[in-house]
């Protein structure tokens, strides 16, 4: 028996950029939480504290700033290949690089009616995420760009049903046909081209989730689910899969009884947990392989 380095990676987490677009009096500005991580032979630094090989995490942390400026952050998912992609290319010892990133949103204060130019508040909606995996160097390079978003909560007050469930010893849940269906929704696509207008990509996708949770009758969450997967793999043929996490956001009846009162779908506890997990990807059978896309070195959490 003997023992031996496992899978490893290293990287700087959550560097905090804001980048501010001044070309013009009317500011943007693009606010991110980055984290690169870097795979290679980085053994020596394991097994003997041999640092020889191994590019600092400030270094990485100074170079995410630096491309703010110099290479732009207009789309996380550009910037972060643009990352990705330095860090496999030029850097020596660096055979994969992993960049994840989250941005959030502003949205310009309204004074008098009209936008402003440089003031903003922070939007309470979803919460955009990339991840990009960029291995290998020349023509054997691949790279692999997954879009999404987080923290999208959504509601509907009607058009939603449960019932027709199994049911054992166990079961108390009444049917129902006409129910609140909420969730905070956690969505991820793997696209199969980075010849992407990402921006518009990343609205459209937006749109037609929403969109087809509001109009698809829901006979579960799990069906809405699905379909909301299968609208985005309609439209975009160069997205290959999407990955869909939807907490069961459960709305109970109050009980107004004991007052006199009725309670025709009128009053709710919102209730915070326990709650329904349900979790669902769509795919094409064709979709290339996902390879790295997802995972990380090692599974590390
Ligand atoms: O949409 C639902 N899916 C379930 O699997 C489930 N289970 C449950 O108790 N309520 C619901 N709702």
């Amino acid at each position: 028996m003997s023992i031996i380095l496992g899978p490893h990676q290293y990287g700087k987490a959550e560097n905090r950029i804001v980048r501010i677009y001044r070309d013009s009096p009317r500011h943007e500005i693009h606010d991110v939480n980055v984290s690169t991580a870097l795979r290679g032979d980085f053994d020596a630094a394991h097994l003997r504290g041999d640092q020889g090989t191994v590019l600092p995490t400030d270094t990485q942390k100074q170079t995410a700033y630096s491309y703010a400026k110099e290479k732009g952050l207009l789309s996380i998912e550009s910037y972060g290949l643009e990352l990705a992609r330095h860090f496999v290319d030029d850097v020596e010892p660096v055979s994969g690089a992993r960049i994840e990133i989250e941005e959030f949103a502003w949205e310009r204060v309204l004074v008098d009616g009209s936008e402003h130019d440089f003031t903003f508040v922070r939007k309470g909606q979803e919460i955009r995420t990339a991840a990009i995996t960029v291995e290998g160097s020349g023509d054997a390079q691949r790279e692999w760009v997954i879009g999404g978003f987080k923290d999208l909560v959504i509601l509907k007050t009607t058009g939603s049903e449960f019932h027709g469930f199994l049911e054992d010893e166990y079961t108390l849940l009444q049917p129902t046909t006409d129910r609140i269906m909420a969730t905070s929704l956690v969505a991820q696509w793997r696209f199969t081209t980075t010849d992407v207008d990402w921006e518009a990509t990343y609205a459209g996708i937006k749109q037609i989730m929403v969109s087809t949770f509001a109009t698809v009758h829901s006979l579960a969450l799990q069906q809405t689910l699905y379909e909301m997967g299968k609208a985005v793999l309609e439209a975009y043929p160069f997205i290959a899969e999407i990955r869909m996490s939807a907490p069961n956001k459960h709305h109970f009846l109050y009980d107004l009884a004991p007052f006199g009162l009725t309670n025709d779908n009128e009053v709710f506890n919102a209730d915070d947990r326990p709650y329904g997990l349900i979790q669902a990807s769509v795919l094409r059978d064709d979709a290339p392989d996902a390879g790295p896309a997802w995972t990380i070195a090692g599974g590390f959490a």
